[in-house]
């Protein structure tokens, strides 16, 4: 088993990797200081992994009051609307402010339980059990949690750090095939933003991270966990160079508003942004020509999309980019590329016509 820490003074904690960490009570139940637990998890999800989850937290001398209450499963559904289950069922069961919410799922799942858990009583113990690529790698490390609004992604939330992460990279076994590309776009990120020698293992070892070869995976999952925690412990609240790990979201969360949410998943449309954010770097002369030729074969290896989807219009973009959460006092800023492999900058400072001219390039 490997540990990644987050340190983040006394909201520290630990990411554990491994296999079978899901069967581990001990290991789980050592971060739940109360007797109440509330495991929130989705339709899909609970048949798969909700019993083995109530069997951890129940061995040895358990003294656990144990509820779970199971959302509908997709993006559409990381709504305040039904968020208010997760609510409905910690008062029902008369949770008070030493209870545990455990999210046990993708990234949806661990966002939703995360902010019910900043928002409960003002405030419960939470932790992270991630059964995707996409939360493995990414959405359940930083405590960036919330709901979608109709008028744009994760618009609704909190930071709020979990305390712990549980990561079992057995349960990818079970996970799609679609949903195991989508996770694999942010560790490109992780490549394209900070971490070139991930980037060319990457370039080398797609094919095996495609074929769930376990080993792989692991080195993957814990590199991009290093990367994050790295970030997040040097920047909690995206004052600065968290906003770094945003590279693509601006393009990507408005493919996957304007298309609906669950139409694109949130892997496909940041593969898309990235490739946009790039080709805007490659305009303004900031980067050479071929890290925009790695990143698309990269993607394609990865079997990810590399356009946006057919029939998105400039106007669609600039509509929800103007809404983006990184738009400070009216000026939009992006993560542009910059210099060498690995090297980024958060800026706003950039010719209006280039981004322009990108928007026109892939919406055509
Ligand atoms: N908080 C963050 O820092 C952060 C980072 C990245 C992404 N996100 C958010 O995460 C969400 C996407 O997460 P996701 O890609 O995990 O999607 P998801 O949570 O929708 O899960 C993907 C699908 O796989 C199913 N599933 C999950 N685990 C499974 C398993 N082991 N076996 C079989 N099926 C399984 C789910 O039920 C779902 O249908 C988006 O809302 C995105 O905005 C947040
Ligand atoms: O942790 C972060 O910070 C990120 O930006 C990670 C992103 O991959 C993730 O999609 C995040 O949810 C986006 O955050 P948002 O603030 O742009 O909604
Ligand atoms: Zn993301």
């Amino acid at each position: 088993m490997k540990t990644v820490e987050v340190p983040l003074d006394d909201r520290s904690y630990p990411i554990n990797i491994g296999s079978g960490i899901l069967d581990d009570g001990s290991m789980i139940q050592r971060h739940i200081p109360g007797n109440k637990v509330l495991i929130v998890t989705n339709e899909t999800i609970a048949p798969l992994y909700l019993e083995r989850c109530y069997a951890a937290l129940r061995q040895g001398d358990s003294r656990l009051q144990i509820e779970h209450v199971v959302l509908p499963d997709g993006e559409q559904y990381k709504s305040l609307d039904v968020l208010q289950k997760v609510w409905d069922k910690a008062l029902e069961a008369r949770l008070d402010r030493n209870a545990t919410f455990v999210a046990l799922g993708g990234g949806v799942i661990g966002d939703m339980t995360g902010f019910a858990a900043a928002a409960y009583q003002r405030g419960v113990h939470f932790i992270q059990v991630p059964t995707t690529v996409m939360a493995m790698v990414d959405s359940s490390v930083g405590g960036k949690t919330g709901v979608n609004h109709p008028l744009g992604k994760n618009m609704i939330g909190a930071f709020y750090q979990p305390r712990v992460v549980q990561i079992d990279v057995e349960t990818l076994s079970t996970l799609p095939k679609r949903e195991l590309a989508s996770g694999l776009s942010e560790i490109v990120k992780y490549g394209l933003i900070r971490d070139p020698q991930l980037f060319a293992w990457l370039e080398q070892n797609m094919d095996k991270l495609l074929a769930r070869d376990a080993a792989a995976m692991t080195y993957a999952i814990e590199r991009s966990c290093v990367n994050k925690s790295e970030v997040v412990s040097a920047d909690e609240r995206e004052g600065g160079v968290r906003a770094t790990l945003n590279l693509g979201h601006t393009f990507g969360h408005a493919m996957e508003s304007s298309q609906g949410y669950g139409v694109w998943l949130h892997g496909e449309a940041v593969a898309a942004g990235m490739v946009m954010a790039a080709d805007m770097s490659l305009r303004l002369g900031w980067i050479e020509e071929d890290i925009l030729h790695r990143t698309i074969a990269l993607l394609e290896m990865a079997e990810l999309p590399t356009k946006p989807p057919q029939g998105m219009t400039v106007a669609d973009f600039k509509g929800f980019m103007a809404v983006d959460k990184k738009v400070l006092d009216g000026k939009l800023r992006l993560i542009l590329l910059k210099g060498p492999l690995g090297n980024c900058d958060v800026t706003g400072d950039f010719d209006p016509a280039v981004l322009e001219q990108t928007l026109e390039a892939f919406c055509h």
